[in-house]
């Protein structure tokens, strides 16, 4: 058994962390912290995981402790990854960090972004960002892992085949996405209220959001040169998902584009890409590790759109890392993550 420990336990990625490891056959759950709940059983605190964890308790978190085990998640918000990370490598222990710490190679870009300094910059280098598909050798020999952020996954994985081929203006990319208000985290906050977040919608972060760094980096990888991106996210009153509607230009005379997504991931167990046509739904990757894609090319024009949904609690945050962890220790990459979504 591989043993593991998840610092921010009571949040929301954290017990979906729990609740996906419950089915992993080849992993166990030793430590859980939270320093909110210390001492509270975490069947308790969360009904849904009795008969799975009964014997778990949320604790401080304790470098030593964890510095004993064979990997730590990190389901914390951002800085918390760059105290501990550096200890618990220099013990032997891998780290799977959920928040940003690592996301970005540049530490004066991170700062920028993220308003405090960068508390680990020495180890940026050997950080490896979680996307499978696109960094899956690196990930299986990596010891200290980024995830990536939940519209990063969404809008990378829609723009990789057509930046791949070459066949897009990479000047002129558009990615308008919608998330579910669990996006924010289980911290009590007025924009996610009943009353604020439910009967309305609207847009943030218009002007700037900390993700367009993140995913300017991963389409620039794509693309092998500096890319041009518009990023509008929008707050949705739904409780989980993501939903990118992504827009781009071809350059050339285009070739079957659905053909061209159904090769690219016809190996990927966690992107789907749906028939011609087919318009996917949030709902269809709930509680689930894909990524559901379509392609369009409206009026056979030179636009092509591309539909994106994911769970962002899942393929956007703790399934991913699970995929991740299942890949560093040579484990089959989907073990723990085979449950189809739960629909309606
Ligand atoms: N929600 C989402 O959809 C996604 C979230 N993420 C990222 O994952 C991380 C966790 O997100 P989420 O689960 O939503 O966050 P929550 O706010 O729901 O939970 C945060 C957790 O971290 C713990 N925590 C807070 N401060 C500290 C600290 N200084 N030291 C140790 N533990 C701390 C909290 O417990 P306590 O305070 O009791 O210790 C709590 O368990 C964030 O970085 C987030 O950006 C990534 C992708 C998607
Ligand atoms: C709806 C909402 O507020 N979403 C969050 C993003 C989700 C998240 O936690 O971001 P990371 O993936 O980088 O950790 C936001 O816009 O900041």
């Amino acid at each position: 058994m591989i043993k593991v420990g998840i610092v921010g336990g009571t949040g929301y990625t954290g017990v979906e962390l729990l609740r996906l490891l419950a089915q992993h056959p080849e992993v166990s759950v030793e430590a859980i912290t939270s320093r909110s709940e210390t001492g509270v059983k975490v069947c308790d605190m969360y009904p849904n995981l009795r008969g799975h964890c009964d014997t778990l308790t949320f604790s401080e978190p304790d470098a030593r402790k964890l510095g004993a085990l064979d990997a730590v998640f990190f389901a914390t918000p951002h800085g918390v990854a760059h105290a501990l990370a550096g200890e618990l490598l220099t013990n032997g222990t891998r780290v799977i960090d959920l928040s940003a710490d690592f996301r970005l190679r540049d530490a004066d870009l991170w700062s920028e972004w993220y308003g405090q300094a960068h508390g680990a910059p020495e180890l940026l280098g050997e950080a490896v960002y979680g996307l499978p598909e696109m960094h899956r050798e690196k990930i299986r020999n990596a010891r200290l892992i980024a995830v990536p952020g939940c519209y990063p996954t969404a809008v990378q994985l829609g723009f990789l085949p057509l930046l791949e081929a070459g066949l897009i203006d990479a000047q002129q990319l558009i990615a308008d996405c919608k998330s579910g208000v669990t996006g924010a985290g289980r911290g009590a906050k007025v924009g996610s209220l009943l009353a604020e977040a439910s009967e309305s919608f609207k847009a943030y972060g218009a002007s700037g959001h900390r993700h367009l760094p993140e995913i300017r980096q991963g389409l620039n990888d794509m693309q092998q040169s500096p890319v041009g991106l518009t990023f509008v996210p929008h707050l949705t009153p739904m409780i989980r998902g993501i939903h990118a509607t992504l827009y781009s230009q071809l350059t050339t005379e285009a070739d079957d584009l659905q053909t061209l997504f159904e090769q690219r991931y016809a190996n990927e167990p966690f992107v789907d890409v749906m028939p011609a046509g087919s318009h996917p739904e949030t709902r269809s990757v709930k509680g689930n590790n894909t990524c559901r894609l379509a392609v369009h090319r409206p009026a056979g024009g030179n636009t092509v759109v591309v539909l994106s949904v994911i769970d962002n609690l899942v393929k956007g945050a703790s399934g991913q890392a699970i995929q991740n962890l299942n890949l560093m220790f040579g484990l089959d990459e989907t073990l723990g993550l085979n449950a189809p979504a739960l629909m309606p």
